[in-house]
């Protein structure tokens, strides 16, 4: 087996990992990640009890336990960038033993969960609801760097949106499903759709403010999109990158969006701190009961 060299897995010099600053016991089974790293509190708050609080950067962790479940939760910052680092370092602190730089022989397989905002872009997708990410499309560019796996079905899939995405239009999505337990378990009655994670959220999500858009008509393309009864319902920036990187890994990944904003009719929510607040300690609950 191949040892993992000093500079492909940096640890610090207590032996936690570079950035998430964790050691190896400070990660539970059940992860979830969230945006903004004040979120952190906002889920931990709910805890029973809290045995760690750690951070560097935008990485706040809190590990605690809820219901006699272990949980962690830790916050990503926004965008797919982030993910690479999240999911690779959550990865390695499970899956890899730090003295040897080896892989372990046995290997652990997390829950992670995104608890994150969201934009919808359809009519009748009202904000402060709570949508379940089935699957989703990257319009950024990480799981063009990691190998993937898609079953004929899903390829067919993405074949279809790439010819659906307007003339001239120099980027190519990459998609990735929901993990099949997490969804069942924790979501399966709930309002599901396909999910874009954009890599911006000014123009690369359809908004025009003062700099020009290269792609107006990227967001009807996204709206008008539909194959096998399948829709794209939202908006968000990790989604994709969680689910990719999480399938590639061996974890299973599910992501839920409290829907913020609705583009189609130009509203957005009046309470986005009251919403989320509810909407944490709903999942938190489905989560002990899973
Ligand atoms: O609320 P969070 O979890 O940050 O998620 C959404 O909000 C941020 C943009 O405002 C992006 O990170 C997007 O994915
Ligand atoms: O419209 C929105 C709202 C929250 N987060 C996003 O990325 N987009």
């Amino acid at each position: 087996m191949q040892r993992i060299s000093e500079t492909d897995l940096i640890l610090n010099a207590d032996g936690s990992i570079y950035h998430l600053n964790l050691l190896p016991e400070d990660v539970a089974d059940t992860v979830i990640t969230v945006g903004d790293p004040d979120r952190v509190g906002e889920v931990s708050k709910h805890f029973d009890t809290i045995e760690l609080k750690k951070g560097k950067r935008e990485f706040i962790t809190h590990t605690g336990s809820l219901g006699g479940k272990r949980i962690t939760v830790l916050s990503t910052g926004i965008g797919t960038d982030n993910i690479d680092i999240v999911f690779n370092e959550l990865d390695a602190l499970v899956n890899i033993d730090f003295k040897t730089r080896l892989v372990n022989d046995k290997l652990r397989s997390l829950n992670i969960i995104r608890i994150g905002t969201s934009g919808g872009i359809q009519a009748d997708i009202p904000v402060d609801e709570l949508l379940v990410s089935a699957s989703a499309f990257g319009l950024d560019a990480l799981m063009h760097y990691y190998h993937q796996e898609l079953n004929n079905e899903e390829q067919q899939l993405l074949s279809a949106f790439e010819k659906a995405l307007p003339a001239g239009y120099k980027l190519n999505p990459y998609f990735a499903p929901a993990g099949k337990n997490l969804l069942q378990s924790l979501a399966h009655d709930l309002p599901q759709g396909i999910t874009i994670t954009a890599p911006g959220f000014y123009a690369p999500q359809g908004r025009q403010v003062r700099a020009k858009s290269l792609t107006p008509s990227l967001m009807d393309s996204i709206q008008q999109f539909g194959h096998n009864g399948q829709r794209i319902t939202n908006l968000e920036m990790e989604t994709a990158g969680i689910y990719g990187l999480a399938n590639s890994l061996g974890h299973q990944a599910l992501s839920f969006n409290v829907i913020l904003a609705n583009r189609a009719n130009h509203v957005f929510s009046t309470d986005p701190s009251g919403v989320m607040d509810k909407f944490i300690g709903q999942i938190l609950q489905r989560i002990v009961k899973m």
